[in-house]
C-alpha cells in the first residue's frame, strides 16, 4: 500500500464548522509535500501569487513553486494560523514568502493585493487563481440568491478582478493557472451553483488564452477531482468526508500533493506551447475527450 492509499483508509467522518476549513485542524492532515519531490529550478527568479495559498492545494502548489525557486505570495481569507505555517515552510525551502489576508468578493480588495505583492516582491511572473467556496445543496430550490452571489463572486468575480489587476504587471513568459473542478465536466448533483463557476472558469481560461496569446502570456487550467483537503470536512458531512474520492477508478481521493506538479508544469517553460488548455487530475473520475 503507498502512501497515499494508506492515508485514504485513515481519514474517518468528521466535519468542521465554518468555511473557509482550518488544515491545522484537519486530522490527519493532508500531504502538503511530498519529499521525494526535488526542484530543478524551473521556476528560479520568478514571483507567484497563488490565490487560496495558505491550505489545501494552494499550500501545495506554494510548496512546489518554492522548491524550484520561485518567491511565493500567498492570499487567503481569514485562515491566519495556517498562512503562518505555510509561509514558514517556504522560508525554509530558502526563499522570500509572505502571505495577504483579502476578500476575493471585494474588487478594491483584490486590486490592493496585487499592489502590494508587485509592491513588496518587486514583479509577478505566476498567478494561480486558486481560492474558492462551495455550498452543497440537495435541490437547485435550497439554493438562495445570498448563495448564488456568494458563490460566484467569490469563484469567478474575484478570479477576474485579481488577473484584471495582475495582468498589466504580466509579460512575455509568465503564466496564469487557473483552479477548475471535475464538477465542471462531469456536473455535480449537490453543487450546482458551485460547478457554473467551475465551467465559467473554464470558459474563462480558452478566452483568456486566445486574448492575450499574443503577449507570449499563458492561461491554463487544473481540474481536480477529490483531493483531502480544509474545503472538505468544511462544507460536507461526515459520511462524504470518510468516502470521498471511492467512486473514481483509483478509488480513493487524492492528496495536494499529488495535484500541484501540474501546476508547476503549467507555469514553467516546459509548458510553452500549451495554452488555454486544462490538466485533468481526478484518479479516473472523469476522462477528458
Ligand atoms: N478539494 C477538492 O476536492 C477540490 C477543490 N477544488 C478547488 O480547489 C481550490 C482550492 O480549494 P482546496 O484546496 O480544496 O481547499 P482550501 O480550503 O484549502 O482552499 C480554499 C481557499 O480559498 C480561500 N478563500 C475562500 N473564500 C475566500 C475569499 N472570500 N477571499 C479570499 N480567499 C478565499 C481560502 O482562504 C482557502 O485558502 C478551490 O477553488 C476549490 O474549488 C476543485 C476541485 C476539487
Ligand atoms: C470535486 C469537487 O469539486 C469537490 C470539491 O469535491
Amino acid at each position: 500500500m503507498n502512501k497515499y492509499e494508506k492515508i485514504d483508509k485513515e481519514i474517518k467522518g468528521y466535519t468542521q464548522s465554518e468555511q473557509p476549513g482550518i488544515e491545522k485542524e484537519m486530522d490527519p492532515k493532508p500531504i502538503a509535500e511530498d519529499d521525494n519531490y526535488k526542484g530543478s529550478d524551473k521556476l528560479r527568479g520568478k514571483v507567484a501569487l497563488i490565490t487560496g495559498g495558505d491550505s489545501g492545494i494552494g499550500r501545495a502548489v506554494a510548496i512546489c513553486y518554492a522548491k524550484e525557486g520561485a518567491d511565493v505570495a500567498i492570499g487567503y481569507y481569514n485562515e491566519h494560523e495556517d498562512a503562518k505555517d505555510t509561509v514558514a515552510r517556504l522560508e525554509s525551502l530558502g526563499v522570500k514568502a509572505k502571505a495577504y489576508a483579502f476578500d476575493l468578493k471585494s474588487e478594491e480588495q483584490c486590486n490592493q493585493l496585487v499592489a502590494d505583492v508587485t509592491s513588496e516582491f518587486g514583479s509577478l511572473n505566476i498567478l494561480v487563481n486558486n481560492g474558492g467556496v462551495q455550498y452543497p445543496q440537495e435541490s437547485l430550490l435550497d439554493i438562495s440568491s445570498e448563495q448564488i452571489k456568494e458563490t460566484f463572486e467569490t469563484n469567478i468575480f474575484g478570479m477576474m478582478y485579481v488577473t484584471k489587476a495582475a495582468l498589466p504587471h504580466l509579460s512575455k513568459g509568465d503564466a496564469i493557472v487557473n483552479t477548475s473542478s471535475v464538477t465542471a465536466y462531469r456536473g455535480s448533483k449537490t453543487l450546482i451553483d458551485y460547478s457554473a463557476t467551475k465551467g465559467a472558469i473554464t470558459s474563462f481560461t480558452r478566452s483568456l488564452s486566445q486574448n492575450i496569446a499574443e503577449e507570449g502570456i499563458r492561461v491554463n487550467a487544473v481540474a481536480p477531482g477529490p483531493i483531502y483537503t480544509p474545503l472538505i470536512p468544511a462544507t460536507f458531512p461526515a459520511e462524504k468526508v470518510e468516502n470521498h474520492g471511492q467512486e473514481t477508478a483509483l478509488e480513493r481521493r487524492g492528496q495536494p500533493s499529488e495535484i500541484a506538479p501540474a501546476y508547476v508544469f503549467l507555469a514553467s517553460d516546459d509548458a510553452s506551447y500549451i495554452t488555454g488548455e486544462t490538466i485533468h487530475i481526478n484518479g479516473g473520475d472523469y476522462i477528458s475527450g
